[in-house]
């Protein structure tokens, strides 16, 4: 570029909140979808940076608007991730000057209710973690679809500890066997789908991925209903966690996981007077988030079984 100076850009709208319903699904009934969607286009629309001149810009609020057009356009359920890809296929197609589209979507998890043990039609209820996904399209059609949980909040409070760390002269930290593990997963992985044509048609795949890496999640954190498993550190937990997934399925080709370390601190209090005013004996905490640890990691398989 002239002047001197080189400039990356991209624009897009962020925070797009779209529902959409679907009426008396056949056995189930209405279904419903909330989602908060971003999308960013790569185009060469330098010239606006540069000299005042917009007309290569796709108004961001000609995206938001095609996010309500799009959304009306799907006659059928469809997933976070169809949604997104479909959204990244419409603006790489559709506009010559657009290279690539990022799509985000978080979808609110609107639970549908039971009443009298029986799945209401039309009833939900507002859940914890949330689906997420970004999706990337190039206009060759090349794509990659990232999904994930985020909000995740598990605990247990037993079979966990934490020994045999660096001791300094800053450590106070004693070690124990016994202490109580928090944490709020999130969680991304890595679909192999190289190119829209790789998608699977299965039209529920993506959502039944999610909810199944959900439980492979938590069910590694846990271990077996009554003994559990016993965990000597967050990082070692967030490895098997990760590892489970990664055994589990074969179209997930990587996985990120952050897991806070959300601490339940031993309470202690005593005076001269009353030295054993509480006394841990591993019943009362003082739950805090703040501080808290920082466990993240990326387990990817290092050769690709596809
Ligand atoms: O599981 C843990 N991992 C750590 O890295 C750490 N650091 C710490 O103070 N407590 C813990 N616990």
């Amino acid at each position: 570029m002239a002047e001197g100076l080189k400039i990356d850009q991209k624009h897009g709208k962020s925070r797009v909140r779209v529902a959409r319903v679907w009426r008396k699904v056949a056995g189930v009934g209405d279904v419903i979808v909330e989602w908060n969607v971003a999308v960013s286009l790569f185009s060469d629309c330098l010239p606006a940076y540069t000299s005042a001149d917009n007309s290569a810009i796709v108004a961001t609020d000609s995206m938001k608007n095609t996010v309500y057009a799009k959304a009306k356009e799907c006659t059928e359920v469809i997933s976070a991730e169809r949604f997104a890809v479909l959204l990244g296929r419409h603006f790489t197609s559709y506009y010559p000057l657009v290279t690539a589209a990022v799509v985000n979507i978080v979808e609110k998890p609107w639970d549908r209710v039971a009443v009298d043990g029986r799945p209401h039609s039309h009833g939900f209820k507002l859940g914890s973690e949330r689906h997420t996904t970004e999706v990337k399209v190039e206009k060759s059609g090349a794509i990659s679809i990232t999904s994930g949980i985020e909000g995740l909040s598990l605990l247990k409070t037993t079979q966990s500890g934490f020994e045999r760390f660096v001791r300094d002269r800053f450590t106070l930290l004693p070690e124990t066997r016994e202490r109580m593990m928090a944490t709020e997963v999130t969680a991304f992985w890595r679909y192999p789908f190289a190119h829209v044509s790789d998608i699977p048609g299965k039209p529920f795949c993506f959502t039944n991925m999610y909810l199944d890496v959900k439980t492979v999640l938590a069910d590694t954190f846990f271990g077996p209903p009554v003994e559990g498993v016993y965990s000597p550190s967050v990082q070692n937990t967030l490895y098997l966690m990760a590892k489970a997934v990664l055994n589990r399925f074969a179209d997930i080709a990587s996985v990120q996981l952050r897991m806070p370390n959300i601490h339940f601190l031993p309470v202690n209090l005593s005076s001269k007077d009353n030295p054993n005013m509480v006394k841990f004996a591993d019943d009362v905490y003082l739950p805090t988030d703040e501080p808290h640890g920082t466990i993240e990691a990326t387990v990817s398989r290092t050769m690709s079984r596809m």
